[in-house]
């Protein structure tokens, strides 16, 4: 094994050549198969340069496969090959001493986990945590020397706590409703200057408010919510989560700032010169959320839980998910995260939803199916689950049945949870700084 890798990174790869597996599909060329074995050798004879740059051939041979096609087609064995890219370039990496190296690897092993499949006991996982730690470390050293001592106790990094032994699902960066490669992630990306929206706060009238229950028992709300498919708000529900009191910009960057996320750019998905970039949440909290020149930033649909399980440990599934008839491992939990006026369109999603809010607050829309008609979804197959109606500031001319539609709304604040029931068409602006988790489940 190379021994100009860290030892932390070391302990996290197999401890020799044979006990290095390679298991790839039959429809990935014996070539491609070649490379990623040729890779491996340099790894265990100490050419790790090599290894890096075997690693970039391979991912950038598998980014080809993965963009040809829509993505939903993509065989897993494509996506694997593009982790073991990932690993090689990471390890090539780590093993050079220059600045900013740990982070450029860092980011290789997100993009593993958000864009390839699962490898090796989800070696990449496991890398980052290393790399993780690498870095509190050189933090918590440099800290120290900055004030000429070295505090006892400092070699040891706060996520060390945490252990190593995650089991860790694929993020596999599923897409806000647009699909296909046209929109794979922008790698040029884009900033729009955008006039900042007024966070105008809605006055609701009472005939329309959303209905409140403080911790109904499963069977209540069974039988007055979900089987008659009515929205509430659920209060005093989630009120044990950690989040409540930890989640704060300042903790956010701490735990997972180095980590790169898909960032949705423009105001709304609707828009035209609406994109999606990569980027590390240090860099979407500095130029989204704490400076507003670069327009709108939106960490939507993310299922960052799945990528940072420290993270999930400030969460729970709600109980009322066990009503449902598939298991907790189908349940998708998904992150929001945005500056005030991030909107979310009015649309509809084939599950029912938990929409937790944990910071700020937002304005929500809820409309039954049955008004379908009145909320004049686009037509074709991408964006039918969209209407097209700007819900705040509708145009009655071309939506003449739009003003008549019957809807429910309400301000969601951090501690109340509101049921969503599958399909029911919903319309969401964050009208202060706000981090939300939805549970889509069935
Ligand atoms: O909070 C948002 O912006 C959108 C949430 C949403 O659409 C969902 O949870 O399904
Ligand atoms: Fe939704």
């Amino acid at each position: 094994m190379d021994s100009s890798l860290p030892e932390q990174v070391r302990v996290e790869l197999p401890g020799t050549l044979e006990q290095f597996q390679v298991t790839l599909g039959a429809d990935v060329e014996s070539k491609v198969v070649e490379c990623v074995r040729e890779a491996a050798r340099c790894l265990y004879r100490g050419a790790a340069e090599q290894c890096g740059a075997l690693g970039d051939l391979i991912i950038d041979y598998s980014w080809e496969k993965l963009n040809a096609r829509n993505w939903r087609e993509v065989g897993r064995e494509w996506r694997a090959v593009y982790s073991y890219g990932c690993l090689f370039r990471a390890v090539g990496l780590c093993s050079d001493t220059a600045p900013g190296r740990t982070e450029e690897a860092l980011k290789v092993c997100d993009m593993g986990l958000l864009m390839g499949a699962e490898i090796m006991d989800n070696v990449l996982g496991r890398i980052i945590r290393a790399l993780q730690r690498i870095n509190h470390l050189r933090e918590e050293t440099k800290l120290a020397s900055d004030r000429g001592v070295l505090e006892p106790g400092l070699e040891r990094s706060e996520s060390e706590e945490h252990g190593n032994n995650i089991s860790f699902t694929s993020v596999q960066g599923q897409k806000r409703i647009r699909d296909g490669p046209e929109d794979d992630f922008d790698a040029k990306g884009c900033s729009i200057p955008e006039k900042m929206p007024c966070p105008l706060v809605p006055v609701l009238d009472s005939e329309t408010t959303i209905p409140k229950l403080h911790c109904p028992s499963l069977e209540h709300f069974k039988e007055h919510y979900l089987v008659p498919q009515k929205p509430v708000v659920l209060e005093g529900v989630i009120d044990h989560w950690p989040c409540l009191k930890k989640w704060s910009v300042e903790y956010i960057k701490r735990v997972a700032g180095c980590r790169t996320v898909p960032v949705e750019l423009g105001s709304r998905y609707t828009d035209t010169e609406w994109s999606q970039r990569l980027m590390t949440i240090n860099e979407f909290i500095n130029k989204y959320i704490l400076d507003k020149q670069h327009g709108i930033g939106y960490l939507a649909q993310h299922q960052l839980f799945e990528q940072i399980p420290e993270l999930k440990e400030d969460i729970s599934i709600p109980d009322y998910c066990c009503l449902g008839e598939a298991s907790e491992e189908d349940i998708t939990i998904n992150a929001w995260f945005g500056p005030a006026g991030t909107v979310s369109p009015l649309h509809q999603d084939p599950q029912q939803n938990f929409l937790a809010q944990i910071v700020g607050r937002k304005y929500i829309r809820v409309y039954s199916v049955a008004e379908t008609e009145s909320l004049y979804p686009f037509e074709g197959s991408i964006l039918h689950n969209t209407s097209q109606v700007d819900v705040e500031s509708p145009d009655s001319n071309k939506f003449p049945k739009f003003p008549q539609a019957v809807y429910q709304e309400f301000i969601l604040s951090p501690g109340q949870v509101l049921f969503i029931p599958v399909k029911w068409w919903h319309y969401i602006r964050a009208l202060d700084l706000s981090f939300s988790v939805s549970f889509w489940w069935s």
